[in-house]
Formats: structure tokens, C-alpha cells, sequence
């Protein structure tokens, strides 16, 4: 677990999620397990915060933080990456007459792809990391091919990874007007399947030390 390093958590049950509450001497942190894809993991993550919000006691920032797919070799297999622009991948539409063959949803006229998380905040976590900072993809089907991933690689120049939740967290936060992070320990390349190579401890193991470097940044970090 990502925040295991911190001590004294308190259970609190939520609709459909539960909550670990952390109170440290400088800090609250609540840890969600907000489900897998990006429907869960907006519904869970907009629980929380409502409920912070009626509380009197709202968040100043939202972390999505998991395992992920690296794009190698920006981003291979045991390194973390932290996004400066949250992006879903596939929410749009099929196009035969566009060269790509895709229009995202802003291009039909309504919704948002990407939300990007304040510059200063993925700054100084990715130097406390010592990490790459780029794209995060947001996608609803895991790449399984190395075509699908070089469409990927087209469309989105110098991404680094692709995992399921990032964009439906950003969209809750974004609707609270909370400032978003993602953070991401990558576990397997992005292209064809092979569950063979998957790392998941050792990229957990990744996450949670990452955690103990930049939760200091994370504490003290306040938007001005
Ligand atoms: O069955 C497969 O081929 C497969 C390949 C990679 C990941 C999965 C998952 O079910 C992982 C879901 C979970 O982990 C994140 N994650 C990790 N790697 C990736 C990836 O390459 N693409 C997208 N998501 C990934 C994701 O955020 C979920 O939380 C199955």
C-alpha cells in the first residue's frame, strides 16, 4: 500500500468505497481505493470529496497514484512517472473521414480530454522522485497490441504510461475545483499482452517508497 509508511490509519466507510483516514503532525491523508476504470473511479473519488466538502473539512489535493503500462522507453518497467497532463484516450468517436480515424470529445463540441495538474506540483515531485513527467493516458481497454499502441504514440507525442482511473479522478477533482496529481509505478510495457511480464510487486514497492520521497512536497504544497 502506497501510504503504508504512515501510521495510526482510521477505517471510514463511504457508499461503495472506503476510506483510510491518516492524521500526521502536519497533515490528513485520506487513502481511497477507488475501484478499477475510470467510472469507478470518478464515482468514488466525487464520494469523498462531497463528503469532505459537507464536512467542513474539504481537500486541498487529490492523488491518483496505481500501477500502470509504460510507453519504453520514456517509461520502463520499475520506474514511476508523474503525469503533467491527465489525458482519456479513447472518449470521443470513430471517424471515417478524419485521417486518424478518432475525434476526441472536445472536437464534437462538448466535455474535456485532459486536465493538467498544477506545473509547480509535478515539478517538484517528479525531481523528488527523480522521474519522468509527461502524459498519463486514461483508457477503458488495456492496450494489447502493438499496433493500438502505436496509435497511441501518434496521437499523444512523448506519452509515458497508461492506466484506467486518472481522468475520472481529475473529473471529480475538477468539479470540486481540487487540484490533481497521478502518479504511476509502472508494471508492464504498453503492447502486446503478456502477463508473463508483468511486475506488479515490484512496481508497488516502487509506488510506496515514491510516496515516502515526495510526502513532504505533497504535505507542504499549497496553491498560490
Ligand atoms: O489482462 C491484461 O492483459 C492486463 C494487462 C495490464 C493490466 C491489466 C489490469 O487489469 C490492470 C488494471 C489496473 O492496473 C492499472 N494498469 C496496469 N497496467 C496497465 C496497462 O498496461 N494499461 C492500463 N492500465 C494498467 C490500471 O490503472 C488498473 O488499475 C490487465
Amino acid at each position: 500500500m502506497a501510504l503504508a509508511f504512515l501510521p495510526e490509519q482510521r477505517e471510514i466507510r463511504l457508499p461503495g468505497a472506503e476510506l483510510r483516514r491518516i492524521t500526521t503532525a502536519g497533515a490528513r491523508w485520506d487513502l481511497l481505493a477507488a475501484g478499477v476504470g475510470p467510472a469507478a473511479a470518478a464515482a468514488a473519488t466525487a464520494g469523498a470529496l462531497t463528503a469532505a466538502a459537507l464536512d467542513g473539512t474539504p481537500y486541498g489535493l487529490v492523488v491518483c497514484a496505481g500501477i500502470a503500462g509504460g510507453f519504453e522507453p520514456l517509461a520502463p518497467v520499475g520506474s514511476l512517472v508523474v503525469a503533467d497532463a491527465v489525458t482519456v484516450a479513447d472518449l470521443g468517436a470513430e471517424s471515417g473521414t478524419d485521417a486518424d480515424g478518432f475525434l476526441p470529445v472536445t472536437a464534437l463540441g462538448f466535455g474535456t480530454v485532459t486536465h493538467e495538474p498544477p506545473p509547480r506540483l509535478v515539478r517538484e515531485v517528479a525531481d523528488a522522485l527523480g522521474c519522468a513527467a509527461g502524459t498519463v493516458l486514461t483508457v477503458s481497454t488495456v492496450t494489447g497490441s502493438a499496433a493500438r499502441a502505436g496509435v497511441l504514440r501518434a496521437r499523444h507525442p512523448g506519452v509515458l504510461a497508461e492506466a484506467m482511473e486518472g481522468f475520472g479522478v481529475a473529473e471529480a477533482a475538477a468539479a470540486h475545483g481540487v487540484p490533481v496529481l497521478e502518479i504511476r509505478a509502472v508494471s508492464n510495457p504498453v503492447g502486446p499482452r503478456d502477463r508473463d511480464g508483468w511486475r506488479i510487486g515490484a512496481a508497488l514497492a516502487e509506488l510506496t517508497g515514491g510516496f515516502g520521497k515526495c510526502a513532504t512536497v505533497l504535505e507542504s504544497w499549497r496553491e498560490v
